[in-house]
């Protein structure tokens, strides 16, 4: 998906919701249980209650590659069933020296090779150049790299000092050498909210895939004050909330009326800006 298509898409869509599909077999409704794959019927039923609502969807793999190969089945059955105008995007924060990166990009890029080709990839840049280009040969993909996660831990490495910058500050200047807005990612927690401001002068134009809404507390207003472009510039994620609104009969409904609710505050927010 290109980058033009995506913004065609959440103005048409009035939304940039991203709905995490962290499908876990222990949260799911008791009743999916006598479905030959209740995990892909879980997906099945939240994507159809959704598609209208968001222009992405992101599966976790662990949520999959935890249940070994049933569960990467249901990862291959819930791709093909995403709808083909979302970004879909595989949360997988994969980074390794390059021929291993070669082999994570045709397991998730790669449909004749493994059943899959999502649009793009969580990527941790920890180990540079060579870890994330090998994505960026499978054209109009997409590589999102993690730069200041929502996560406690954030603290512990992104905030280190290089000198001049902090780390996570380094690491945008550093992979906006590698390819353009219309390529890469930013991966910015939601619970980072002051940050944004800082990140756009180092990101003005890239996307950023903002998770921690919902369960982890982040502010979809504060990410919208700071974070917001001409363009968007924004996808922000919800899986918990979203997915797990109500555990019974009526979970598709509940998760269709807390993806509603968000891509209503998200129509105002557009309007706000002057996008739609
Ligand atoms: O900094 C990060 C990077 C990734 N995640 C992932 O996003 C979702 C968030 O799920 P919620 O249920 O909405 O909290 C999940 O897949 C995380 O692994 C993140 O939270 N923070």
């Amino acid at each position: 998906m290109t980058r033009q298509q995506l913004i065609d898409q959440i103005k048409q869509k009035k939304s940039f919701l991203c709905v995490g599909l962290d499908t876990d077999l222990d949260k799911i409704p008791e009743f999916l249980k006598q479905y030959p794959d209740p995990v892909f019927e879980f997906n099945k039923r939240i994507i159809d209650a959704t598609k209208d609502l968001c222009v992405a969807y992101k599966p976790n793999s662990a949520f999959y590659e935890s249940y070994g190969v049933k569960g990467l089945q249901s990862l291959i059955d819930t791709w093909q069933y995403l709808p083909k105008e979302t970004l879909n995007i595989i949360d997988a924060k994969r980074g390794d020296i390059g021929n291993t990166s070669d082999k994570y990009a045709r397991a998730f890029f790669d449909e004749t090779a493994s059943g899959m080709s999502f649009d793009a990839i969580t990527v941790t840049p920890y180990m540079g150049n060579d870890s994330v280009t090998p994505y960026l040969k499978y054209e109009g993909k997409w590589v999102i790299i993690l730069a200041l996660t929502s996560s406690v831990g954030s603290k512990d490495f992104q905030y280190l000092n290089t000198g001049d910058d902090y780390l996570y500050e380094a690491v945008i200047k550093k992979a906006n050498t590698w390819a353009g807005a219309d390529r890469i990612m930013y991966v910015v927690g939601a619970t980072k909210s002051t940050e944004f401001t800082n990140i756009r002068k180092y990101a003005p134009d890239n996307f950023l895939l903002v998770p921690g809404v919902g369960a982890q507390g982040g502010s979809l207003e504060d990410v919208c004050q700071y974070g917001i472009t001409k363009d968007c510039g924004l996808l922000v994620n919800a899986s918990r909330s979203i997915i797990y609104a109500s555990n019974g009969e009526d979970f598709a409904d509940a998760a269709r009326e807390e993806a509603k609710s968000l891509q209503k505050q998200m129509a105002v927010e557009l309007e706000k800006a002057g996008i739609i």
